[in-house]
């Protein structure tokens, strides 16, 4: 990338950053900006806000400065890398010296979620109680809330945007049973192109909101024989592969305002929450279509092989999908009360001669669909649950 090669030559000089608190502009961060084609000038004055199929111009556009930084390996590097970084992160931490991957200088500072959630609590008059956020072929759950204001999210400053088929993309405040909430109609994967960190950043934002819980549901694979499409698995507990692999919301500098460097996840899903969620699913009669398991999130796009399938299950995964686990994380780190459940939209195979159809998104979102008016019910009992609740008083 021209730009990235630009910003090397002229950002041996590189200073700026945040300077007691103030964000300053780097020099070198200019050069690179000066460098940019036009569209990538245009997100970067945009704010990062990106635009369909640009998000991926925008990691390049990060790459580039990345490696500038890396490249110069150096105080002044560093400094033109805190610069830049500055746009979204003005934790008081200092960045290191060496910055490794894109969380670290993608991650969005307690000021900037503060901005949005001040942003977004100017512009309602509900103060919701509880996150909520749509999975695949589930957005139609935002449509059971009442009085609603609804808020495009390419209208929200600093927001990133769903690009994904079946994810709106609007953050939806309203009353379910009464209970004022907040509902993502669209989350963002890491395979869109962002950060685990901007995946789960609107977490953080309804926690500034004044949430308590976090409502999370998704759509994903069966890999427990017992599951069939169509039914709900309550998500007890989740394996994190990407943070085995070394992939945290969480990575960079720790912002003790949202919570501790190291928390802990042993009960990460409220277990009184799945005790309720199993009474209410013997008065709905479904009892015999709700399970309990542990849910896994890879970094897709891509649907799993059989062998990668088989490792999971080996590793007693019950449920496979790309979202979740890193909003269940970052909700935790937050002090947010998770519950989740998962829709199992297809079962995986566990043999080559399967005669299973392979995974196909458009599987996914139509018995999301066919599915969507007993996952609400689920939400809407839960979320009166949880209100009543001593934790939600
Ligand atoms: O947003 P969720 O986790 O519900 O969506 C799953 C994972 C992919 O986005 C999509 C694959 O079909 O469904
Ligand atoms: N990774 C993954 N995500 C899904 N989302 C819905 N079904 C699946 C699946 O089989 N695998």
């Amino acid at each position: 990338m021209t730009g990235y090669k630009n910003g090397i030559a002229n950002g041996t000089n590189g200073h700026g950053g945040e300077v007691n608190g103030q964000t300053k502009n780097a020099p070198a961060y200019t050069a690179i900006e000066n460098s940019l084609t036009k569209r990538q000038q245009s997100l970067v004055k945009d704010d990062y806000h990106v635009k369909g199929d640009v998000a991926f111009d925008e990691m390049n556009l990060w790459n580039g400065k990345l490696q500038y930084t890396n490249g110069i390996n150096g105080t002044n590097g560093v400094n033109a890398a805190n610069g830049v970084n500055s746009i979204h992160h003005n934790s008081k931490e200092s960045p290191p010296s060496q910055i490794s991957n894109f969380n670290d200088v993608m991650s969005y500072s307690y000021e900037i979620i503060k901005e949005i959630a001040d942003y977004l609590l100017e512009k309602t008059s509900i103060r919701p109680k509880i996150g909520v956020i749509c999975g695949s072929g589930l957005n139609s759950l935002a449509d059971f809330l009442t009085q609603t204001d609804a808020f495009p999210y390419e209208s929200i400053p600093h927001f990133p945007i769903s690009t994904v088929e079946g994810h709106v993309g609007r953050m939806v405040f309203g009353y379910l049973e009464g209970v004022p909430v907040m509902c993502m109609q669209g989350r963002f994967h890491y395979y869109e192109g962002y950060p685990l960190s901007k995946c789960s950043m609107p977490v953080r934002v309804m926690k500034l909101v004044g949430c308590t819980h976090l409502l999370a549901t998704n759509a994903a694979g069966g890999l427990n024989t017992k599951f069939k499409v169509g039914d709900i698995m309550l998500v007890r507990d989740h394996v994190n592969m990407m943070g085995l692999a070394g992939n945290s919301p969480l990575q960079g500098p720790n912002d003790p305002r949202f919570g501790p460097r190291f928390p802990p996840m042993t009960n990460a899903y409220d277990k009184e929450l799945i005790k309720i969620a199993k009474k209410i699913s013997v008065e709905m009669g479904i009892e015999k279509n709700i399970h309990q398991g542990v849910y896994t999130c890879l970094g897709g796009p891509n649907y799993e092989t059989v062998a990668e399938l088989r490792m999971l299950r080996t590793l007693g995964v019950d449920a496979v999908g790309m979202s979740t686990v890193h909003e269940v994380i970052t909700a935790r780190h937050c002090d947010l009360t998770v519950f989740a459940f998962s829709l199992i939209t297809n079962k995986c195979p566990s043999d080559y001669d399967s005669d299973e159809d392979e995974a196909n998104h458009e599987e996914v979102v139509s018995v999301g669909k066919q599915r969507q008016n007993l996952c609400a019910e689920l939400m809407c009992k839960m979320v009166r649950a949880i209100n009543e609740s001593p934790q939600c008083k």
